[in-house]
């Protein structure tokens, strides 16, 4: 074999260089195997530069003057609005301004090749690469093909909406210009983050959902994020249908159910994700194209010793942390069956991603903000299991009142009664996102509710939720 093939075959190949992608192939790398990221946009995916990353920035300057503006003494020193280019501007250093080349630079220093171009499965353990030349070249896995290629926004078929030109959440998250008015269609996380979003910005928002907003997550969430975005000067229409769209000289028309016309700069569809799995070559390995990719819980295909879904692509999760988590354990795995090592395959192991069922945090950055983990008390109930749900109103803690005036917010802790331990925590309110980890910190590890009496939040913090919590539930049912 002369030295050009020999390039060609690696131990691990990886179809996707989104942040899961980048992960599986590291942890791949750091166990002693050779990986290349076969990449066809931008090295560092729909996370860091039309999703995650950008949306938080344009997200971040408005909560910070939120934040002053509702503690007295600091609230007189901030008189003015946000400044919309320098909101913008510090937006475009959070996506490099959609350069790649500091995330080329890393995946160099940690010994993983990159193919640029279009990747296809072709065969078993083989991927073909396809560059904007039209040029190929031909991979050989040695152990595995682990594909990471993420997901889309869906355009629903709404009568006229594709050809309205909508934006989806690539244009919300990469505006350069602010639209004056912005009809949003969905009510999901991507619809509540960008609806906040512009309205702090100054653009007048219209929110259509089709039900409530945040559905699956606790009812009280998507009622306060409804109440927060109204005090944002958003028109939240829920329980709304959208019945065509239609783009003329003036803008965006959207008919709404009832007839109602609404009239926008742009109109941004949110309104969930599809599987980047079309035009992979899936059906070389006998999957459906356009499909999820059900995996086991190592992440790897059923029916195959060598194919991973790890990631969007997956639909296990839609969230980043927990690709990267399944990014870990697929990592490992592939290095572990590589070298005949044992798998740790049991709930809980090294080589699963147990935690996709039983705790998955999430922030949803919206004002108020909403972060969770576990199950709420309706999917628990639905699980059947028997649950106590504690509720308690954030405003009332010490912390929270200092750390600002007039705090609103709720909590609900879900405790399953029969095993003493928490499976699901909710908290509503200003910059709660760091309230998440120890409740799953508390689910992961099924800390009994007896011991975290025991595990004592300074005072005065919004910590101090905790104890109230479980006074709630009471010392005695432990
Ligand atoms: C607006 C928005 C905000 C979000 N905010 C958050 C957040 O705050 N926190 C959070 O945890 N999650 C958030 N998410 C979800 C998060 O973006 C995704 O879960 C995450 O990007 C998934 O990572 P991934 O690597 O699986 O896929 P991606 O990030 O989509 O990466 C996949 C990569 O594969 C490449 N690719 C696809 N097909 C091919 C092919 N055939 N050949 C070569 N390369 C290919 C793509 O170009 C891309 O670079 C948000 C999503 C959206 C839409
Ligand atoms: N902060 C974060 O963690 C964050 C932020 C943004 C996105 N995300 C991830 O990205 C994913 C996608 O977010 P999303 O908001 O697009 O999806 P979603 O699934 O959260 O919400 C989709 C919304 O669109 C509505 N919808 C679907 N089809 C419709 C139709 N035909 N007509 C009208 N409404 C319709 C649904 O009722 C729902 O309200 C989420 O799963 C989430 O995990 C995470």
């Amino acid at each position: 074999m002369n030295a050009a093939q020999k390039t060609d075959e690696y131990d691990l190949i990886v179809l996707g260089g989104g942040p899961v992608g980048e992960n599986v192939a590291d942890r791949a790398v750091q166990g002693g195997l050779t990986a290349i990221i076969v990449e066809s946009e931008l090295v560092g995916g729909e996370c860091s530069y039309w999703a995650c990353m950008p949306s938080k920035a344009l997200l971040r300057s408005a909560q910070a003057l939120r934040a002053a503006q509702h503690v007295a003494g600091a609230s007189q020193a901030v008189t003015g609005k946000l400044d919309v280019r320098a909101v913008f501007e510090r937006r475009d250093s959070f996506t490099s301004n959609w350069s790649d080349d500091g995330q080329v630079k890393w995946l160099d220093s940690a010994g993983i090749d990159l193919a640029r171009g279009h990747g296809r499965l072709t065969g078993e353990r083989e991927v073909t690469v396809t560059d904007a030349d039209g040029a190929t070249r031909v991979l050989r896995a040695r152990h595995a093909v682990a594909i990471s290629t993420g997901s889309d926004a869906v355009i629903p078929p709404i009568d006229g909406l594709r050809e309205s030109a909508p934006w989806t959440s690539r244009e919300a998250t990469s505006a350069e210009e602010l639209p004056e008015r912005l009809a949003v269609i969905g009510g999901g996380v991507v619809a509540v983050e960008m609806a906040t979003a512009y309205a702090a910005l100054g653009s007048q928002v219209t929110v259509i959902a089709r039900s409530g907003l945040l559905g699956g997550m606790e009812p009280f969430a998507g009622e306060r994020v409804a109440a927060g975005l109204k005090e944002l000067g958003v028109d939240v229409r829920t329980d709304t249908g959208t019945v065509s769209v239609h783009r003329g000289a003036d803008g965006v028309t959207v008919t709404l159910d009832g007839g109602e016309k609404i009239i926008a700069t742009e109109v941004l569809a949110a309104t969930g994700r599809s599987p980047r799995s079309g035009d992979i070559g899936l059906d070389v390995v006998g999957l459906e194209p356009g499909r999820w990719i059900e995996t086991d819980d190592t992440l790897r295909v059923p029916g195959s010793d060598w194919l991973y879904a790890v990631g969007d692509v997956n639909g296990r999760v839609l969230l980043t942390h927990q690709g990267k988590y399944q990014a870990r354990a697929a990592g490992d795995v592939i290095v572990a069956r590589a070298q005949g090592d044992d798998v740790d395959d049991s709930p809980w192991g090294r080589h699963v991603a147990t935690a996709d069922q039983a705790a998955v945090p999430q922030v949803t950055f919206s004002i108020p903000e909403v972060g969770s983990v576990g199950l709420t008390e309706a999917q628990a109930v639905e699980a059947g299991i028997t649950v106590k749900a504690i509720d308690y109103d954030l405003g009332w803690i010490a912390g929270a009142s200092l750390y600002e005036d007039g705090f609103e917010g709720q909590a609900r802790l879900v405790i399953d009664t029969d095993r003493d331990v928490v499976i699901g925590a909710t908290f509503v309110g200003p910059e709660v996102a760091e309230l998440v980890h120890a409740a799953t910190v508390a689910i992961v590890g099924e800390v009994p509710i007896a011991r975290l009496w025991h595990a004592v939040p300074s005072y005065p913090t919004v910590s101090e939720i905790w104890l109230r919590l479980l006074e709630g539930y009471g010392r005695d049912s432990a």
